[in-house]
Order: C-alpha cells, then structure tokens, then sequence
C-alpha cells in the first residue's frame, strides 16, 4: 500500500493525491506531452503482459461465438460451452441496429475529448452519485494506477437524470443501454436453458436489475511495458457486456481447468459488430462453479489512437439485504456439493468495494 519511503524520497500517497486532485486523468498527463509516465503507475515487472498467445498463432484459441439467429438449441449449447470453458464469448446477429454501439463508443471518446474543465465538473468518487468521471475507480486501494480514464453511470434500478449525463454522449448511451437489456435478456436466457433450468430462471433472480455503464478510455501511454490499461480481474455481478472501439487490448485468461490453453492468457480480437458477453462472479456463485467468471485485463495501449470501451455491469439490487444468493439448489447434489455460503448483494458489493480490483477475491470470501 501506498507510504513514504525516505531513501528514495518517493511518497507514492501523495503522489496519488495530487494526481486525483488534478482532476485531468491520464488524459491530462498525455495532453500535456509526458514521455515518461508518473511512477503511481508503474507495476511490478512481473504483472505486466507483454507476451502471450495471440490468436494468430493459435486460430482454435479465439473465444467462442454464439450466433443469435441460430435454432435456440443450437444457440443454448454454444452459449452454455462458452461460459463453461472461457466464460467468455462474441454474440452476433442480435438485432441492435448497426449504428447504436459506434455511436455510444465515438460519444464516449467525444466525452473523454472535452476541454479539461468540462470534464473536471464530472471528476468525483462519490459512489452514490449516478454520473462519475474518474481515473482508476480503485485508486486508492491498489498498488500501481492504470492507464485509463472512465465515466461511469448507475442505470438501474433508479434511472439517473438524464440532465446529469453529460450531454455529449447522453442520447446516445442512453439509447445502447436500451438496446443491451435486451441482448442481455436473451443470453440470460440461453444461460439459464444450458444449465438445465426454465429460460427465465436467472434472470429471475433479478440479475439484470442493477446496471451500470462504464465508459473507459485508454489513451496512448508511452511507456506501455511499465504499466496497464486495467489490471487483471474479475467482474462482480451476473454478466458484463462490452463493445469497443477498433484499437484492441483486451486480454483473458482460460479458465486453469481447460483442457487446452488452460491458464494462458489471450488475445480477444474485436469482431466488428459482435459484442462480448463475460460471465461475472456472482453467477459463476449462483451456477455452483458450472459457468465461470473470466479473468481478463486489458494493456496499457501503445498506439496514438485511444482505446474507448463501454462496459455495461449487470446483476442483482445490491443494495438488498433480505434476499440470499448462493449456489441454486437445482444445481446443489450430493456429488456436487455447494460451493460458496449464501451470501446478500449488499455484502457482497460491501466486500468488492473494500477490496481491490483483483481476481476471485469475492469468490474466495464466500467460498465453503
Ligand atoms: O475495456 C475493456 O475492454 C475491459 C473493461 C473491464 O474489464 C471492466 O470495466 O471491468
Ligand atoms: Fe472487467
């Protein structure tokens, strides 16, 4: 964590503080032509991805696709193979009209863009307030910065007022998270069928009720071996979904029990017009480890051209302390015994906000 150390006379707090105080983000520091970046930013070498397995050089590796308009059982099997291998996947032929996903991307860059102080009257880490603008959510929680700025709205349940979104990109997020509660709908669907369940069962349990909307943007960093766009992790909820702009990044990392590729990290290639699905903690809980949480990050980007992604976070009210989650009892048997405690949404959220960003740390806390 972060201290003084005299001998080199670096106080990585401070730092940090000033740094957040600015209100510029990383976007700041590029503007003001860096070619070296801040030392809050840099990670061990050994957290650093430089090398790894693109597809490439390994076509079979690329995460799966599951075409929307194929015949349903074909779609269940192909979704519920996904999220049990990578828990990951591409869907296609959803429907959402081609130009929903470039417009909300081009308006997330458009917002990122925006004089210093217009953006600035956004810079808060209030987390109850609907509309944020930030540089790295867990700040002051993690041991090295990435380089990435994002603006982050609370959708659902409570729909934010649309005068506090800022209006460069307002309409046209507004109108993509329209258009995604209804892919999201239908790949619950499919999950819930590919685990032997009534269509409507997961999404029954409320988890596409709270939704967030993050739009990240990570700007050219000079010296991309030293630091990351966003550190490795796992998602928290049900499902994230999330569309990108051409410039790639994204990296995840196959479940260790694959059969092939298990534990490697790899590249996932933006499919224009696909948008990618990940299964998040808290359903890998509720399938009893069937399905799982895909651990994925993203580099820290070395081109000239920023990368802008929109990441749309859904799962169940997390501010409910009455209802329990936990592994379904259709998915509990003697041979498969429960694998995590029961736990509330508020005590799980409790617990990701008072952890770093990091991998599996929620599933570790409720694990039996
Ligand atoms: O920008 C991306 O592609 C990934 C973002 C992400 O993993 C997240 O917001 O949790
Ligand atoms: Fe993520």
């Amino acid at each position: 964590m972060a201290s003084f150390n005299p001998e080199s006379g670096y106080d990585r707090t401070k730092e940090v503080k000033e740094f957040d105080e600015s209100k510029l983000g990383v976007k700041g520091l590029v503007d003001a032509g860096v070619t070296t970046i801040p030392r809050i930013f840099h990670y061990p070498a050994s957290d650093v991805t430089t090398v790894l397995h693109d597809n490439a050089t390994f076509p079979s590796l690329a995460i799966p696709t599951v075409d929307l308009s194929l015949p349903r059982h074909r779609a269940v099997a192909l979704a519920s193979a996904a999220a049990r291998e990578w828990g990951i996947f591409h869907v296609t032929n959803h429907g959402v009209p081609v130009d929903v996903v470039p417009a909300a991307v081009s308006a997330v860059q458009a917002f990122n863009e925006l004089p210093a102080e217009a953006k600035a009257a956004y810079y808060s880490r209030e987390l109850e307030n609907s509309v944020t603008f930030s540089s790295n959510y867990d700040l002051h929680n993690s041991t090295a910065a990435s380089w990435r700025d994002s603006l982050r709205m609370l959708m659902a349940p409570t729909p934010p007022d649309a005068a506090k979104i800022p209006e460069v990109c307002r309409r046209e997020l507004l109108e993509w998270e329209k258009h995604a509660l209804g892919v999201a709908r239908t790949a619950m669907g499919l999950l819930s069928e590919g685990l032997g369940l009534e269509a409507g069962r997961l999404e029954g349990l409320s988890g596409l009720e709270q939704r967030a909307m993050v739009g990240h943007y990570y700007p050219y960093c000079p010296q991309p071996e030293l630091t990351m766009g966003i550190s490795g992790h796992t998602d928290s909820g049900f499902l994230t979904m999330l569309v990108a702009n051409r410039i790639d990044g994204l990296l995840v990392r196959k479940p260790a029990e694959a059969e092939v590729g298990g534990g490697e990290w790899f590249k996932v290639e933006t499919v224009p017009g696909a948008i990618v699905i990940n299964i998040s903690d808290a359903l890998q809980m509720v399938s009893n480890d069937e399905y799982k949480s895909v651990e994925h990050k993203v580099v820290a980007n070395p081109r000239r051209e920023p990368r802008v992604s929109i990441a749309i976070f859904f799962s169940p009210n997390q501010s409910d302390d009455t209802t329990y989650f936990g592994p379904l009892p259709e998915l509990v048997s003697e041979e498969k015994p429960a694998r995590y405690r029961n736990f509330t949404m508020s005590e799980f959220m409790n617990t990701f906000f008072h952890s770093k960003l990091g991998t599996r740390s929620l599933q570790d806390h409720f694990r039996l």
